[in-house]
């Protein structure tokens, strides 16, 4: 497949086990590449019929899946795992295709994804509760039980690992889901659905409505939906915990961020530039634990600057399709305008475009329509700039200098986000010092941006609560159930 030839006609929801037409909807989106600017998908978004069959379905699915054991649950999410691993480069260019990032990126995601679905087939088979010896020979004992039909609704910018990450730890604990895409990316979750049935899953346990705002509170407020995880941002993180605070449902909120990377001036410099590199660039700069406000202590700031704005240059922007490529187009128009505009605004306010910054041209004639820009560092930053407050959401790094240890720690945690935060040390006191200091929810030690599936992903402060990943995201998926055993008489009080 090459970029400029995708097109998808086949329908986009799937319910029951296969794909369907929305049952009602309101109003149509049409899914674009942003490699050309092209269209690619048309479809319409689901209305509250749609969702209650999507509910009926996975409340079907739920009622043969809950019985299963444990073991069972996890060999079929390992089969899953496995054609996922198979299908790998077909699910990578669809991800491509639609999101506009380097196959050689969406490739690892695919990879991530996979692990997941096996990291949680491996603990599907190891929930247990615990026994507690009372008095008399009583005794009790608590079993972990699934919720019952979950609700994932997902960003733009991992569109198939984000379905993956929510519907994992979903299934291996008993439940089913019904999962919204973005209206951006509705395309890869379907390949995960079809995948799921295939592994023999039974249909309804994982279903996908599309839509935008109005499918995704039908969602929430659905009276049979028991759990939401979102992931997006704060503004509508705020609106989903307020839908599901009506029907006291769970939630789980991945939101945005600010984090701080701190480089100190005893790094392994060549580490640090990479570090920084890692934790802007990625996917356009469209990832939410970016590491963006990047404090650089002053001994150092000019090397550091020089190198990394030399690594920026060098990025290799163009055909997402193509292997070489390292950045594509970020995800639509109104996006690349919104991320130019923050780059304005930071100069206006005394900020210095060290590099990139503006709109990048592709030579070959078909990406003309596409959306594209080169990666930008900005130096002479202050905290309070709005590029230094704000999420940018795009491939804009801010230098900041610093010249001491507590000063850099007041400056880095002074957000009303609380994603990530990475520090670049030789000194491993003063590295876990920082790290105690650090209000984010996950902290880098020499390394930024790295996923592994075995460690809890989520945010302190603004940034949401609750995990994903991790064996910690189980407690997230299920509820715990009680149960007390009398082995004498009852001593009744009355
Ligand atoms: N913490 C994380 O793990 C994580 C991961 C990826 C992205 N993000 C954040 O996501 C944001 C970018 O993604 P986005 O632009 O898609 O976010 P968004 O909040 O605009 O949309 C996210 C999802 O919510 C849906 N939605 C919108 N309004 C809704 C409503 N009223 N009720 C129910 N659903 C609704 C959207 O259709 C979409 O599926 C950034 O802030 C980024 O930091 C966070
Ligand atoms: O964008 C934030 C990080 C992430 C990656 N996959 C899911 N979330």
């Amino acid at each position: 497949m090459s970029t400029g030839s995708f097109t998808v006609s086949q329908a986009l929801n799937y319910r029951g086990g296969k794909r369907v037409q929305p049952a009602d909807g309101s109003g149509t989106e049409e899914a674009y590449e942003p490699a050309t600017g092209r269209v690619i998908a048309t479809f319409q978004c689901s209305g509250e019929k749609e969702v209650d069959l999507a509910v009926q379905s996975a409340k079907a699915a739920f009622k043969i899946w809950r019985k299963k054991s444990g073991m069972e649950r996890s060999r079929i999410l390992l089969e899953a795992a496995r054609i996922i691993r198979e299908r790998r480069d077909e699910i990578a260019t669809v991800e491509t295709i639609n999101n506009g990032k380097s196959i050689f990126e969406a490739q690892l995601d695919i990879d991530i994804s996979w692990q997941c679905l096996e990291y949680y087939a491996g603990l599907a088979g190891s929930m247990a509760g615990e026994h507690v010896q009372l008095p008399g020979g009583s005794f009790g004992y608590t079993i972990r039980e699934p919720l019952g039909v979950c609700v994932g609704i997902g960003a733009w910018n991992y569109p198939f690992q984000i379905a993956s990450w929510k519907s994992a730890p979903a299934l291996a604990c008993g439940n089913a889901m019904i999962f919204k895409p973005s209206p951006f990316t509705p395309v890869s979750v379907l390949l995960l659905a079809e995948i799921y049935t295939e592994a023999g899953a039974p249909p309804g346990l994982f279903n996908v409505v599309q839509g935008g705002a109005a499918t995704g509170q039908f969602l929430c407020q659905h009276r049979d939906v028991a759990k939401v995880s979102f992931t997006g941002s704060v503004p509508t993180g705020k609106k989903i915990m307020e839908l599901s605070s009506q029907g006291i449902k769970p939630v789980t909120l991945e939101l945005g961020g600010k984090s701080p990377l701190i480089i100190f001036s005893d790094c392994d410099m060549e580490n640090a530039v990479k570090g920084a590199m890692m934790a802007n660039f990625l996917t356009q700069g469209e990832v939410c634990c970016n590491g963006t406000r990047v404090f650089v202590q002053r001994e150092i700031l000019d090397k550091f600057t020089e190198e990394v704005v030399k690594q920026t240059q060098k990025i290799k922007i163009g055909d997402p399709l193509l292997e070489d490529t390292r950045m594509g187009p970020l995800i639509n128009r109104p996006h690349l305008q919104r991320v130019l505009g923050f780059i304005e605004q930071a100069k206006k306010q005394g900020a210095k475009v060290l590099c990139g910054g503006d709109l990048y041209v592709p030579g070959d004639p078909k990406l003309k329509d596409g959306y594209y820009m080169k990666p930008c560092v900005l130096g002479n930053c202050k905290d309070d700039m709005t590029c230094v407050k704000e999420e940018i959401f795009g491939p804009v790094m801010s230098v900041l200098p610093f010249d001491t240890e507590a000063e850099v720690l007041e400056r880095a945690n002074d957000t009303t986000f609380g994603l990530a935060a990475g520090v670049f040390t030789r000194d491993i006191q003063r590295a876990h010092r920082v790290v105690a200091e650090l209000q984010a929810g996950v902290c880098y030690v020499n390394n930024y941006n790295v996923s592994p599936v075995e460690l809890p992903f989520g945010g302190y402060k603004m940034s949401g609560f609750g995990r994903e990943n991790g064996r910690v995201t189980i407690e997230y998926y299920s509820q715990l159930k009680t149960v007390c055993v009398e082995m004498g008489d009852v001593e009744s009080v009355f």
